[in-house]
Protein backbone atom coordinates (compact mmCIF):
# COMPACT_ATOMS: atom_id res chain seq x y z
CA UNK A 1 0.00 0.00 0.00
CA UNK A 2 1.31 3.48 -0.67
CA UNK A 3 2.85 5.20 2.47
CA UNK A 4 2.92 9.19 2.06
CA UNK A 5 6.27 9.87 3.20
CA UNK A 6 5.98 13.95 2.59
CA UNK A 7 2.38 15.25 3.43
CA UNK A 8 1.79 18.93 2.28
CA UNK A 9 -1.45 20.55 3.86
CA UNK A 10 -3.02 24.13 2.48
CA UNK A 11 0.61 25.86 2.25
CA UNK A 12 1.11 29.26 1.73
CA UNK A 13 4.41 31.61 1.51
CA UNK A 14 3.79 35.31 1.39
CA UNK A 15 6.94 37.57 1.29
CA UNK A 16 7.00 41.36 1.87
CA UNK A 17 8.56 42.93 -1.25
CA UNK A 18 11.48 44.76 -0.51
CA UNK A 19 12.80 44.43 2.87
CA UNK A 20 14.44 40.87 4.44
CA UNK A 21 11.41 38.35 5.38
CA UNK A 22 12.92 36.71 8.01
CA UNK A 23 13.86 39.54 10.44
CA UNK A 24 10.93 39.66 12.77
CA UNK A 25 9.40 43.43 13.17
CA UNK A 26 7.11 43.42 16.01
CA UNK A 27 8.37 42.16 19.38
CA UNK A 28 5.30 39.61 19.19
CA UNK A 29 6.70 38.37 15.62
CA UNK A 30 10.15 38.90 17.38
CA UNK A 31 8.80 36.14 19.96
CA UNK A 32 7.12 33.32 17.41
CA UNK A 33 10.79 33.49 15.61
CA UNK A 34 12.96 33.24 18.67
CA UNK A 35 10.98 30.01 19.92
CA UNK A 36 12.90 27.17 19.04
CA UNK A 37 11.11 24.61 16.55
CA UNK A 38 11.10 21.63 19.37
CA UNK A 39 9.19 24.10 21.36
CA UNK A 40 7.44 25.75 18.34
CA UNK A 41 5.74 21.86 17.58
CA UNK A 42 4.50 21.91 21.06
CA UNK A 43 1.85 23.85 19.56
CA UNK A 44 -0.66 24.34 16.62
CA UNK A 45 1.35 25.61 13.87
CA UNK A 46 -1.48 25.49 11.81
CA UNK A 47 -2.67 28.70 14.36
CA UNK A 48 0.75 30.27 14.37
CA UNK A 49 1.14 30.54 10.70
CA UNK A 50 -1.88 31.25 10.18
CA UNK A 51 -1.61 34.22 13.06
CA UNK A 52 1.31 35.32 10.98
CA UNK A 53 -0.63 35.63 7.08
CA UNK A 54 -2.85 37.85 8.86
CA UNK A 55 -0.42 39.71 10.68
CA UNK A 56 1.07 40.15 7.24
CA UNK A 57 -1.73 41.18 5.76
CA UNK A 58 -2.85 43.79 8.17
CA UNK A 59 0.47 45.93 7.68
CA UNK A 60 -0.77 46.96 4.42
CA UNK A 61 2.38 46.39 2.70
CA UNK A 62 3.21 45.63 -0.62
CA UNK A 63 2.91 41.56 -0.48
CA UNK A 64 3.50 38.40 -2.73
CA UNK A 65 2.58 35.55 -2.38
CA UNK A 66 4.83 32.89 -3.39
CA UNK A 67 2.55 29.89 -2.73
CA UNK A 68 -1.21 29.76 -2.16
CA UNK A 69 -2.83 26.80 -0.36
CA UNK A 70 -0.83 24.13 -2.08
CA UNK A 71 -1.67 20.67 -0.62
CA UNK A 72 0.02 16.80 -1.80
CA UNK A 73 0.99 14.05 -0.90
CA UNK A 74 4.21 12.32 -1.95
CA UNK A 75 4.67 8.79 -1.48
CA UNK A 76 7.79 6.86 -0.23
CA UNK A 77 9.80 5.97 -3.37
CA UNK A 78 8.25 8.18 -5.31
CA UNK A 79 10.36 10.47 -8.25
CA UNK A 80 8.36 13.49 -8.45
CA UNK A 81 8.93 16.28 -11.19
CA UNK A 82 8.33 19.94 -10.23
CA UNK A 83 7.49 22.22 -13.43
CA UNK A 84 6.76 25.68 -13.59
CA UNK A 85 7.17 28.79 -15.01
CA UNK A 86 9.91 31.43 -13.69
CA UNK A 87 8.66 32.82 -10.21
CA UNK A 88 5.87 29.84 -10.10
CA UNK A 89 7.02 29.11 -6.47
CA UNK A 90 8.96 26.14 -6.88
CA UNK A 91 11.91 26.95 -5.22
CA UNK A 92 10.24 28.10 -2.49
CA UNK A 93 8.47 25.03 -2.06
CA UNK A 94 11.32 23.43 -1.22
CA UNK A 95 12.96 25.93 0.99
CA UNK A 96 9.32 25.45 3.00
CA UNK A 97 10.02 21.22 2.77
CA UNK A 98 13.85 21.55 3.97
CA UNK A 99 12.81 24.16 6.62
CA UNK A 100 14.96 27.28 5.45
CA UNK A 101 11.89 28.98 5.77
CA UNK A 102 8.72 28.66 7.59
CA UNK A 103 4.93 28.73 5.40
CA UNK A 104 3.02 31.41 6.14
CA UNK A 105 0.13 29.23 6.49
CA UNK A 106 -0.31 25.47 6.34
CA UNK A 107 1.91 23.06 7.32
CA UNK A 108 3.83 19.93 5.85
CA UNK A 109 4.79 16.64 7.47
CA UNK A 110 7.75 14.65 6.61
CA UNK A 111 8.97 11.23 8.08
CA UNK A 112 12.64 10.64 6.88
CA UNK A 113 15.88 12.08 6.32
CA UNK A 114 15.39 14.75 4.04
CA UNK A 115 18.70 16.25 2.05
CA UNK A 116 18.32 19.36 0.06
CA UNK A 117 20.31 20.68 -3.04
CA UNK A 118 19.11 24.12 -3.82
CA UNK A 119 21.11 26.76 -5.77
CA UNK A 120 24.96 25.86 -5.78
CA UNK A 121 26.13 24.78 -2.35
CA UNK A 122 23.39 25.82 -0.27
CA UNK A 123 24.01 24.27 2.89
CA UNK A 124 27.82 24.50 2.72
CA UNK A 125 30.14 26.86 4.83
CA UNK A 126 31.51 28.61 2.68
CA UNK A 127 34.87 29.14 5.76
CA UNK A 128 35.09 25.90 6.18
CA UNK A 129 37.30 23.33 3.75
CA UNK A 130 35.85 20.32 1.37
CA UNK A 131 36.96 17.76 3.77
CA UNK A 132 34.72 19.77 7.11
CA UNK A 133 32.04 20.14 5.00
CA UNK A 134 31.21 16.80 4.09
CA UNK A 135 31.18 16.04 7.96
CA UNK A 136 29.75 18.63 8.51
CA UNK A 137 26.46 17.63 6.70
CA UNK A 138 26.88 14.09 7.48
CA UNK A 139 26.35 15.93 11.23
CA UNK A 140 23.32 17.87 10.28
CA UNK A 141 21.64 14.62 8.91
CA UNK A 142 22.55 13.16 12.15
CA UNK A 143 25.04 10.65 10.86
CA UNK A 144 27.61 9.33 13.31
CA UNK A 145 31.42 10.20 12.83
CA UNK A 146 31.99 6.69 12.23
CA UNK A 147 29.36 6.37 9.04
CA UNK A 148 30.36 9.65 7.36
CA UNK A 149 34.07 8.23 7.48
CA UNK A 150 32.46 5.36 5.34
CA UNK A 151 31.42 6.99 3.17
CA UNK A 152 33.84 9.51 2.84
CA UNK A 153 36.33 8.21 0.45
CA UNK A 154 33.34 7.28 -2.24
CA UNK A 155 31.55 11.30 -1.87
CA UNK A 156 35.11 12.46 -2.67
CA UNK A 157 35.68 10.57 -5.40
CA UNK A 158 32.25 10.64 -6.66
CA UNK A 159 32.51 14.55 -6.78
CA UNK A 160 36.26 14.34 -8.21
CA UNK A 161 37.75 16.55 -5.85
CA UNK A 162 40.54 14.90 -4.23
CA UNK A 163 43.26 17.98 -5.05
CA UNK A 164 40.56 20.40 -3.37
CA UNK A 165 39.58 18.48 -0.19
CA UNK A 166 41.94 21.33 2.25
CA UNK A 167 40.78 24.14 0.49
CA UNK A 168 37.96 26.49 1.55
CA UNK A 169 34.56 26.07 -0.27
CA UNK A 170 34.59 29.64 -1.28
CA UNK A 171 37.23 29.08 -3.37
CA UNK A 172 35.82 26.44 -5.47
CA UNK A 173 34.25 26.85 -9.03
CA UNK A 174 30.62 26.63 -9.03
CA UNK A 175 30.71 23.32 -10.66
CA UNK A 176 32.97 22.24 -8.52
CA UNK A 177 30.74 23.33 -5.39
CA UNK A 178 28.12 21.63 -7.04
CA UNK A 179 29.80 18.81 -7.44
CA UNK A 180 30.61 18.37 -4.09
CA UNK A 181 26.95 19.39 -3.03
CA UNK A 182 25.59 16.55 -5.58
CA UNK A 183 28.21 13.76 -4.18
CA UNK A 184 27.45 14.98 -0.19
CA UNK A 185 23.45 14.71 -0.65
CA UNK A 186 23.32 11.54 -2.25
CA UNK A 187 25.67 9.47 -0.68
CA UNK A 188 24.55 10.44 2.55
CA UNK A 189 21.97 8.71 1.75
CA UNK A 190 18.68 10.70 3.00
CA UNK A 191 15.49 9.03 2.68
CA UNK A 192 14.53 11.96 0.36
CA UNK A 193 16.52 13.83 -1.85
CA UNK A 194 15.45 17.60 -2.99
CA UNK A 195 16.93 18.73 -6.06
CA UNK A 196 16.21 22.17 -7.54
CA UNK A 197 17.69 22.46 -11.05
CA UNK A 198 21.69 22.07 -10.11
CA UNK A 199 22.46 19.64 -12.94
CA UNK A 200 22.51 22.11 -15.60
CA UNK A 201 25.82 23.60 -13.31
CA UNK A 202 27.86 20.77 -13.55
CA UNK A 203 29.41 19.50 -16.97
CA UNK A 204 28.28 16.89 -19.25
CA UNK A 205 30.24 14.34 -17.62
CA UNK A 206 29.14 14.86 -14.17
CA UNK A 207 25.46 15.09 -15.33
CA UNK A 208 25.42 11.93 -16.64
CA UNK A 209 27.35 10.43 -13.45
CA UNK A 210 24.77 12.32 -11.86
CA UNK A 211 21.66 10.76 -13.44
CA UNK A 212 22.51 7.65 -13.49
CA UNK A 213 23.19 7.89 -9.14
CA UNK A 214 19.76 9.71 -9.15
CA UNK A 215 18.34 6.20 -11.02
CA UNK A 216 20.04 3.89 -9.12
CA UNK A 217 18.98 6.06 -5.20
CA UNK A 218 15.77 6.01 -7.10
CA UNK A 219 15.83 2.21 -7.33
CA UNK A 220 16.74 1.55 -4.05
CA UNK A 221 13.02 3.34 -3.34
CA UNK A 222 14.05 5.96 -1.51
CA UNK A 223 11.92 9.22 -2.89
CA UNK A 224 13.10 12.08 -4.97
CA UNK A 225 11.51 15.58 -5.68
CA UNK A 226 12.94 17.49 -8.78
CA UNK A 227 12.62 21.05 -10.06
CA UNK A 228 13.48 21.63 -13.46
CA UNK A 229 12.96 23.64 -16.67
CA UNK A 230 14.46 20.94 -18.54
CA UNK A 231 11.30 19.20 -19.57
CA UNK A 232 12.73 15.79 -21.49
CA UNK A 233 14.56 15.63 -18.22
CA UNK A 234 11.53 15.45 -16.25
CA UNK A 235 10.30 13.08 -18.22
CA UNK A 236 13.43 11.08 -18.67
CA UNK A 237 13.95 11.17 -14.39
CA UNK A 238 10.44 10.99 -12.92
CA UNK A 239 7.16 9.11 -13.22
CA UNK A 240 4.77 11.95 -11.46
CA UNK A 241 4.69 15.64 -11.83
CA UNK A 242 3.41 18.64 -10.05
CA UNK A 243 2.92 21.96 -11.94
CA UNK A 244 2.65 25.15 -9.87
CA UNK A 245 1.29 28.05 -11.57
CA UNK A 246 1.65 31.52 -9.98
CA UNK A 247 1.93 29.69 -7.02
CA UNK A 248 -0.76 27.43 -6.69
CA UNK A 249 -1.27 23.55 -7.56
CA UNK A 250 -2.33 23.38 -11.31
CA UNK A 251 -2.35 20.09 -11.56
CA UNK A 252 -0.60 17.05 -10.16
CA UNK A 253 -0.33 13.19 -11.74
CA UNK A 254 1.06 11.45 -14.44
CA UNK A 255 4.29 13.36 -15.21
CA UNK A 256 2.81 12.95 -19.50
CA UNK A 257 -0.39 14.37 -18.53
CA UNK A 258 1.29 17.02 -16.36
CA UNK A 259 3.79 18.21 -18.68
CA UNK A 260 0.97 18.17 -21.83
CA UNK A 261 -0.96 20.46 -19.79
CA UNK A 262 1.69 22.90 -18.50
CA UNK A 263 3.29 22.76 -22.37
CA UNK A 264 -0.57 23.44 -23.68
CA UNK A 265 -0.52 26.97 -21.23
CA UNK A 266 2.21 27.96 -21.66
CA UNK A 267 2.60 27.89 -25.23
CA UNK A 268 -1.16 29.44 -25.01
CA UNK A 269 0.76 32.08 -23.06
CA UNK A 270 3.44 32.94 -25.32
CA UNK A 271 1.39 33.57 -28.38
N1 LIG B 1 13.09 36.02 -0.18
C1 LIG B 1 12.16 36.51 -0.99
N2 LIG B 1 11.66 37.75 -0.84
C2 LIG B 1 10.71 38.24 -1.64
N3 LIG B 1 10.16 37.56 -2.67
C3 LIG B 1 10.63 36.31 -2.89
C4 LIG B 1 11.65 35.73 -2.07
N4 LIG B 1 11.89 34.46 -2.54
C5 LIG B 1 11.07 34.28 -3.58
N5 LIG B 1 10.31 35.38 -3.80
C6 LIG B 1 9.29 35.56 -4.83
O1 LIG B 1 8.42 34.44 -4.78
C7 LIG B 1 8.03 34.04 -6.08
C8 LIG B 1 8.36 32.58 -6.29
O2 LIG B 1 9.78 32.45 -6.31
P1 LIG B 1 10.50 31.03 -6.48
O3 LIG B 1 11.96 31.26 -6.39
O4 LIG B 1 9.88 30.06 -5.56
O5 LIG B 1 10.07 30.68 -7.98
P2 LIG B 1 10.57 29.48 -8.90
O6 LIG B 1 9.34 28.77 -9.39
O7 LIG B 1 11.59 28.65 -8.21
O8 LIG B 1 11.21 30.30 -10.11
P3 LIG B 1 12.44 29.99 -11.11
O9 LIG B 1 11.95 28.98 -12.10
O10 LIG B 1 12.66 31.31 -11.75
O11 LIG B 1 13.60 29.54 -10.29
C9 LIG B 1 8.74 35.00 -7.04
O12 LIG B 1 7.85 36.01 -7.40
C10 LIG B 1 9.88 35.54 -6.23
O13 LIG B 1 10.22 36.84 -6.64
Amino acid sequence: MANPIIKVHEVSKCYRIGITNSRPRTLREAIMYGISTPVRNLFSLRKLTKFNSEELLSGGEDIIWSLRDVSFEVNEGDVLGIVGSNGAGKSTLFKILSRVTEPTGGYVEISGKLSCLLEAGTGFHPELTGRENIYLSGAVLGMTKREIKAKFDEIVSFAEIEKLLDTPVKRFSSGMHIRLAFAVAIHLEPDILLIDEVLAVGDIAFQKKCLEKIKSFAREGRTILFISHNIELVKYLCKSALWLNNGRLARAGAVNEVIKDYERNSLAISH
